[in-house]
């Protein structure tokens, strides 16, 4: 189970796990296409009806959703799952989701990412309840993980809820440290190194960030999202003790995952290219260029790379209802309630008068 929060890398781990379930036909966990296919219920809080209906268990769960112990435990039963997740310093996260989300327009203040961002600090509380997607713009790492907005500004609530996250969660990994995290997700899952290779997705274009941001705006981005900022705090240092902990076995796979990828980043794509990609409406991300001269299979592999989140769930979507369209014509089949005629033992048989 994968808490796939907001602006943290996310959708790269996404596209690992989709690669590694759909070519192991494993079943995911889908929204229904009418909340756009990438959401579980978001900005609700999971429910077991937040997922398109499946008649097995499901192994991969990795589109936003807001954490939800009970229903996700009965989903992914602890004894047999694995609960991981993924956060990223507040400042940088704060930053790349009101830009990407485009709050400061949304409240009037401008398209420039830095001067919005600064006005917005500046005249916090009367904005908040205006945004459109205010859910967002206060601790969304901590929202995306099920705590109530209500104790936002309790030291004691936010401290317990994130001694609560540490036992419920066996890796948060680490936006900042990204290669070292996915070495932990591959230990922590059993996974080779091909598993885990893969190419930055979703980073946003240069002229949407707000680079050099002033100490000021960055120290009441920490003010702004306290939650967020205990957090990250708690995770930093637990995921540090944990690569203590793995032993010197850990930087040989660091490096030779690293090696390995650089070598495929190589052959699949065109350096620096400086390609665009249109993840959804119009909204685009720097991209990448697969090289002309690939064969068909490494074309295939390349560029499932860099497929996108929804062009993923659209396929895994289609292939789910083919799926479910089957089953039901099974189980009309086995429910067929006039088909006596299988065997005879039972025959009814009436008394003679
Ligand atoms: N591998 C890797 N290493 C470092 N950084 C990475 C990586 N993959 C994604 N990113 C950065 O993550 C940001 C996008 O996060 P998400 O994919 O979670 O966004 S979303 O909530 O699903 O829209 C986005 O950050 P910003 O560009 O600052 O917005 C990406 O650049």
């Amino acid at each position: 189970m994968f808490l796939k929060t907001h602006k943290t890398g996310g959708s790269t781990i996404a596209n690992i796990l989709f690669r590694y379930g759909d070519s192991r036909n494993l079943t995911f966990a889908l929204g229904s296409v009418a909340q756009g296919g990438n959401h579980l219920g978001w900005p609700q809080r999971f429910r077991l009806s937040s997922t398109l209906p499946v008649y097995r268990p499901l192994n991969i769960l990795c589109s936003h959703t807001v954490f939800n112990k009970k229903p996700m435990n009965w989903l992914f039963p602890r004894e047999i799952s694995k609960y991981v997740t993924i956060i990223r310093n507040p400042v940088d996260n704060f930053e790349s989701l009101f830009n990407y989300y485009q709050l400061g327009e949304d409240l009037g203040l401008g398209d420039d990412p830095v001067v919005s961002l600064e006005n917005f600090l500046k005249r916090l509380s009367s904005f908040y309840s205006k945004v459109k997607r205010g859910i967002h713009a206060r601790n969304p790492m901590m929202f995306d993980l099920g705590f109530s907005q209500k104790y936002f500004q309790n030291y004691t609530a936010v401290t317990e809820y994130i001694n609560f996250l540490n036992k419920e969660f066996d890796l948060v990994m680490i936006m900042e440290y990204y290669d070292e995290s996915l070495i932990l997700l591959k230990r922590l899952l059993c996974w080779e190194i091909d598993d885990i290779l893969h190419v930055k997705v979703n980073e946003r274009l240069d002229k949407e960030k707000a680079s050099n941001l002033s100490d000021r705006v960055k120290e009441n981005i920490k003010r702004w999202n306290k939650a967020d900022v205990l957090l990250f705090t708690y995770f930093n240092a637990t995921f540090w003790k944990k690569i203590e902990m793995e032993g010197s076995g850990f930087y040989e796979d660091l490096s030779a995952f690293r090696k390995r990828r650089l070598k495929l980043q190589q052959i699949c794509f065109e350096n620096g290219s400086g390609a665009v990609q249109r993840i959804f409406g119009r909204k685009d991300v720097k991209g990448y260029s697969t090289r002309n001269d690939l064969n068909s299979s490494l074309k295939f592999l390349c560029n499932r790379w860099i497929k996108t989140e929804n062009s993923y769930l659209y396929e895994l979507g289609k292939k789910r209802q083919e799926e479910l369209d089957s089953d039901l014509e099974k189980q009309t089949r086995i429910d067929d309630s006039t088909s006596w005629d299988v065997s005879k033992d039972l025959q009814y048989v009436p008394v003679e008068t």
